[in-house]
Parts: C-alpha cells; sequence; structure tokens
C-alpha cells in the first residue's frame, strides 16, 4: 500500500488547518450560540473578550489529530482509487478514474475519516465555545482547562462513548460530501488542462478551492446539526438523536438555521482547501 499519499495528506492538512482555524471558530460559534448578530460582530466580540488568542482557541488538538484525520481521507481516498482502477496516483493522470470510482472513494474516504475525526472534533467544538478571556486572577476558570482536560472531564462523566457524541451527524456530513470534494476537484482539474498532463499550480488551487467551496456549502446542514450534537447537554439542551435535533432547531429557529455560518464557512474553504490541494499535488510530485 502506497504510504506517500498518507504522509503528504499529513502535511497538507495540517497547513490548510492553521490557515483556516480562525474562521472555524467563528463558524462553531456562530452555529451554537445564540449570542452574535453576524460574523463581524462575532469576530468583534471575540477580539475585544478574548483578544486574538480567541481565535486560535482549541487549534493544538486538530493540529496533532490531522496527521491522523487528513491522512486517513487521502490516504484511504487514493488507495481505494488503486483498488478501484488499478492505477497509481502517477498514471491517473494519462488514465483517469472514472467520476463514479472518484466519488466512491471519496465516499470511502470521508467514511473512514469520520470515525478518527469523532473525537477530535468534538473536543474542538467544546474548546473553541468557551468564551471566556484567558484566565486572569480573580475570575472564573473556564470548564475546560484544555484539551487533554476536556477529553479526561468527558471521558469521566459520559464514559467512552461520550467521546463519539455527534459521531453520527459527522459521519453522515461526510461521506457523500468527500465523494462531492474528490468530484468536484478533478472536474474542474480535468476541464482546464490538456489531456495526459498534470494540472498548473493556479489550476490545482483554484480547483481546490472550489472542491472545499462545494463540498462545505453541501455539508454545512449537517455540520450545523453536528455541532448542535457535540454541545447538547452543555450549554444547550440535551437531544433525544438527531432528528430530533433537527426538527427542534428548525422549529425554534427556522429553516434559515440550517446555513449558519455557510458564509464564513465557504470563505474559510477556498484558502485552506487551494493550499491542501497544492501541498498534496507538489509532495507526491516531489517524491515521484
Ligand atoms: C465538507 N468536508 C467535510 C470536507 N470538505 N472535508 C475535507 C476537509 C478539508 C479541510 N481540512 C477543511 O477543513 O476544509
Amino acid at each position: 500500500m502506497p504510504v506517500e499519499e498518507f504522509v503528504a495528506g499529513w502535511i497538507s492538512g495540517a497547513l490548510g488547518l492553521v490557515l483556516g482555524h480562525p474562521f472555524d471558530t467563528v463558524k462553531v460559534r456562530l452555529q451554537t450560540q445564540n449570542t452574535y448578530r453576524g460574523i463581524v460582530d462575532c469576530m468583534v466580540k471575540t477580539y475585544r473578550h478574548e483578544s486574538l488568542l480567541g481565535f486560535f482557541k482549541g487549534m493544538s488538538f486538530p493540529i496533532a489529530s490531522i496527521a491522523v484525520v487528513n491522512s486517513v481521507l487521502f490516504g484511504v481516498y487514493s488507495n481505494s482509487l488503486l483498488v478501484l482502477t488499478a492505477t497509481s496516483h502517477q498514471e491517473r493522470r494519462a488514465q483517469p478514474p472514472s467520476y463514479t470510482h472518484v466519488f466512491i472513494a471519496g465516499c470511502i474516504g470521508g467514511f473512514l475519516q469520520a470515525y478518527c475525526l469523532a473525537p477530535f472534533d468534538l473536543i474542538k467544538v467544546r474548546l473553541q465555545n468557551q468564551t471566556e478571556p484567558r484566565a486572569q486572577p480573580g475570575s472564573p476558570p473556564p470548564r475546560y482547562r484544555g484539551p487533554v482536560h476536556c477529553a479526561a472531564s468527558i471521558f469521566q462523566e459520559e464514559g467512552p462513548r461520550g467521546l463519539f457524541r455527534g459521531a453520527w451527524a459527522l459521519t453522515l456530513r461526510d461521506t457523500p460530501t468527500l465523494g462531492i470534494y474528490f468530484v468536484t476537484y478533478e472536474w474542474l482539474c480535468r476541464q482546464s488542462t490538456p489531456d495526459g498532463q498534470n494540472p498548473s499550480s493556479a489550476t490545482v488551487l483554484v480547483a481546490g478551492g472550489f472542491a472545499g467551496i462545494t463540498s462545505w456549502v453541501t455539508a454545512t446542514p449537517l455540520d450545523v446539526i453536528k455541532s448542535r450534537m457535540q454541545m447538547a447537554g452543555l450549554k444547550q439542551r440535551e437531544y433525544r438523536g438527531m432528528l430530533d435535533c433537527m426538527v427542534s432547531s428548525a422549529r425554534q429557529e427556522g429553516l434559515g438555521v440550517f446555513f449558519r455560518g455557510l458564509t464564513i464557512n465557504s470563505a474559510r474553504a477556498f484558502p485552506v482547501n487551494a493550499v491542501t490541494f497544492l501541498s498534496y499535488e507538489y509532495l507526491l510530485h516531489a517524491w515521484g
């Protein structure tokens, strides 16, 4: 099994993650808290109350976990294509796989990465939602002191299953949307590249950016539900399940609730995924 795809997936994911984390924090807060009037209000309040550091809350764990998550996504995607089409990454420009194969391989990658991502994503979302400023003498400490404390508290309070809160919504979000992600990327690359040639860096950047936007636009409704299920029982009400979360969110806040965070998520998705695909392709090219 070629391992370069796994390593390239890890490095490219880490680069994208650092670039996109501040946007991600604003998105998570908009989706799970009703105290902000919009993106700018959320940014201003976060900055005033928590300084620039507020935007980077919950980042250390994803950085550590991206090694697993993105390498699983890209590694499983590429190796699934190898099984489906019997072509390696290098051979795929000369013998391009069908879009059906690309979609299936993306779905398999998305399904498996979702299970690796679930506990890390839960901890990220819980930490991003802590709006207390950095500990100051006399002020009450935040509920979680950091990622390890957060994981340990969830484990103690809810057992190992607690760490997988929202995992179903995450799996339903990621399985089809990662199929869409890779199909969009492939389609855009093929549109602007002569047959058999490698896409230029500019093409990879644009195709990666739009693959990110398309997949996140389709993922947003389940992303909202996933974030709410992850926060359930903490600041918000408990839900009886995913359906209950969907119905009660829509009843209380209207259908627009399913598109919360869409704008900021799309703005984040372009640069993050442009950089992710560019570095991924570059590394695989450099390793021959
Ligand atoms: C719609 N979904 C779930 C995705 N496109 N996932 C791939 C994630 C790529 C990048 N780390 C990001 O956070 O955008």
